[in-house]
C-alpha cells in the first residue's frame, strides 16, 4: 500500500499495528525477516500466506492431496477449480475452522498451522452472508471490534472509515433485511477488514448473487483491493469470477494444483489438458490430421520431440483461421454447418474428416468480409495450439505461424 493510498483510505500504519515487532508492507505485516525482503531492490519478494504439503481427508476420500502454494503480500489470488475439487477445505484450513492431515500454513512468514482461529489475523468472508440479522450495519461492522474490546469513539471512527470505503456511507442505521443481496455482501466484507487482518479470505463471496450483480461486484472488489492492497485469497469455480478479479489463479482439480500463475500464463500456456478445458472452449482434434493439409515440415517436426501417432490438438475458437482456398498453411478440411452472431464475434460450427465437430469464433467484421454460408466446403489452419500427447505426458504449446515460417527458412520438406 502506498503512503497515499493507505492516507486516503484512513488505513495507516500506525493504526494496524498490532505489534511493535512487526511492520507493514503492501498489505501485510512483516516480521524483520520478511520485511528485510519486502524492501526494493530485494530479491526476494515478501509472502504473505504460504501453504505447503497440505492434505486433508474425510473418512477414506482424499479431498486435499499434497497441495502448496504461496501468495504475495499485497496480491489477490484466486482458488479456482471445480465443485468438490478442495477449494473450500483449503482455505478454512488456512484460516484455522478445518484441521489438515498433514501440510502446515505460514501467515506472514510465522508457523501458523497450531494457532487457533482467533489467533491467526484472517478475515473470512462467505458465501450465505452471515450478517446478524438484528444488528444494524453499524453494529455488524463494529462486532469484531467491540468483542476485541476497542473503544467506542475508535469504533465509530473505524466503522465510519469502512462505509465510505465501500460507497454505502448512508445506510449505518440500516439492518440487513433492509439491503440488497450485493449491499449485504459488502458490509460483509467491511466486517472483515475491520480488526485489520493480515490476510483476508473470501469463499465464493458473490455466489449466492445474481450474474449482473456478481458481474458489479467482481469490479468493486479488484478495485477495492487496489485500493486497500490487503493479501486476499478468493475461491470461486467460476473462471471468469477468477480472470477478471485475480493477479494470480491457483487451479485445483481433484484436490490437487494442476497449475499455478498470471490468468493470461495460463490460458494461453496451460500446463495440462484439463487446465486447457477449465479456462475457455477448446477444440480437440487429432494432430495426424493435419499432416494431410500442412505445407513444408508437418506437425511431426514442430516440437524438440515428435509427438505420438495419436497426439491430439488443443485449439482455441478464436486461434482458428478459415479459408476458401488453401493458401500455404496447415489446415484441416472442413465444412461450415451453423453460422451463429454472437455480437462482438460470430461462431460458426464446421465439421472436419471424418467427424469431428469444431468451433471457431471470427470477429463480427472479420466474418462479415468473408461472407460464409452454411455448407460452405472450407479450410480451417490453426494459428497456435497445445499438443497433448497422452504416451509422453506432455502438454506444448506450438505457434503454428512460427514454427511453420522457420520451416520455410530452412526451406526443408518444401
Ligand atoms: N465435512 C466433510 N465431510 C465429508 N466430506 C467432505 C466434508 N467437507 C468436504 N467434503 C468433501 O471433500 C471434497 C472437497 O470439498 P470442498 O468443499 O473443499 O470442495 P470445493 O472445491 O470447495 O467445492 P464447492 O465449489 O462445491 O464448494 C468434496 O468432495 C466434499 O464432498
Amino acid at each position: 500500500m502506498s503512503a497515499a493510498t493507505s492516507q486516503g483510505t484512513g488505513l495507516d500504519r500506525a493504526r494496524l499495528s498490532p505489534g511493535a515487532d512487526l511492520s507493514y508492507h503492501r498489505g501485510a505485516w512483516l516480521s524483520p525477516r520478511r520485511e528485510a525482503a519486502a524492501r526494493p531492490g530485494s530479491e526476494e519478494k515478501a509472502v504473505a500466506i504460504e501453504v505447503r504439503g497440505l492434505s486433508k481427508k474425510y473418512g477414506s476420500f482424499q479431498a486435499v492431496s499434497d497441495v502448496s502454494f504461496e501468495v504475495q503480500a499485497g496480491q489477490l489470488v484466486a482458488l479456482l477449480g471445480p465443485s468438490g475439487s478442495g477449494k473450500s477445505t483449503i482455505l478454512r484450513t488456512i484460516a484455522g475452522l478445518e484441521a489438515a492431515d498433514s501440510g502446515s500454513v505460514l501467515l506472514t512468514g510465522e508457523d501458523a498451522t497450531e494457532l487457533p482461529v482467533q489467533q491467526r489475523g484472517v478475515g473470512f468472508v462467505f458465501q450465505h452472508y452471515a450478517l446478524f440479522r438484528h444488528m444494524t450495519v453499524r453494529d455488524n461492522i463494529g462486532f469484531g471490534l467491540k468483542i476485541r474490546g476497542v473503544s467506542k469513539p475508535e469504533i465509530r471512527r473505524r466503522v465510519d472509515e469502512l462505509l465510505d470505503l465501500i460507497q454505502l456511507g448512508g445506510y449505518a442505521g440500516r439492518y440487513p433485511s433492509q439491503l440488497s443481496g450485493g449491499q449485504r455482501q459488502r458490509i460483509a466484507l467491511a466486517r472483515a477488514l475491520a480488526p485489520r487482518p493480515k490476510v483476508l479470505l473470501l469463499d465464493e463471496p458473490f455466489g449466492a448473487l445474481d450474474a449482473k450483480v456478481r458481474d458489479e461486484l467482481r469490479t468493486w472488489l479488484r478495485r477495492l483491493h487496489d485500493e486497500v492492497h490487503v493479501t486476499s485469497l478468493f475461491v470461486t469455480h467460476d473462471q471468469r469470477e477468477a480472470f477478471e478479479v485475480s493477479d494470480q489463479i491457483v487451479v485445483l482439480a481433484d484436490g490437487k494444483v494442476q497449475q499455478i500463475g498470471p490468468p493470461q500464463v495460463l490460458y494461453e500456456k496451460p500446463a495440462n489438458p484439463f487446465v486447457a478445458g477449465f479456462l475457455g472452449a477448446v477444440n480437440v482434434l487429432p494432430l495426424a490430421s493435419l499432416k494431410a493439409g500442412a505445407i513444408g515440415r508437418g506437425p511431426e517436426t514442430w516440437l524438440d520431440r515428435p509427438p505420438a501417432e495419436h497426439a491430439e490438438a488443443y485449439v482455441r475458437p478464436h486461434d482458428l483461421d478459415v479459408y476458401s482456398e488453401r493458401d500455404g498453411k496447415p489446415y484441416w478440411p472442413a465444412t461450415i454447418e451453423r453460422i451463429t452472431p454472437l455480437g462482438g464475434v460470430v461462431r460458426l460450427d464446421l465439421r472436419i474428416a471424418p467427424d469431428h465437430p469444431l468451433q471457431i469464433e471470427l470477429p463480427r467484421n472479420r466474418s462479415h468480409g468473408v461472407g460464409f454460408a452454411a455448407g460452405d466446403e472450407v479450410y480451417v489452419s490453426p494459428r497456435h495450439l497445445n499438443v497433448y500427447d497422452r504416451a509422453q505426458g506432455s502438454f506444448q504449446p506450438v505457434d503454428v505461424h512460427r514454427a511453420l515460417g522457420l520451416a520455410l527458412q530452412d526451406g526443408a520438406g518444401i
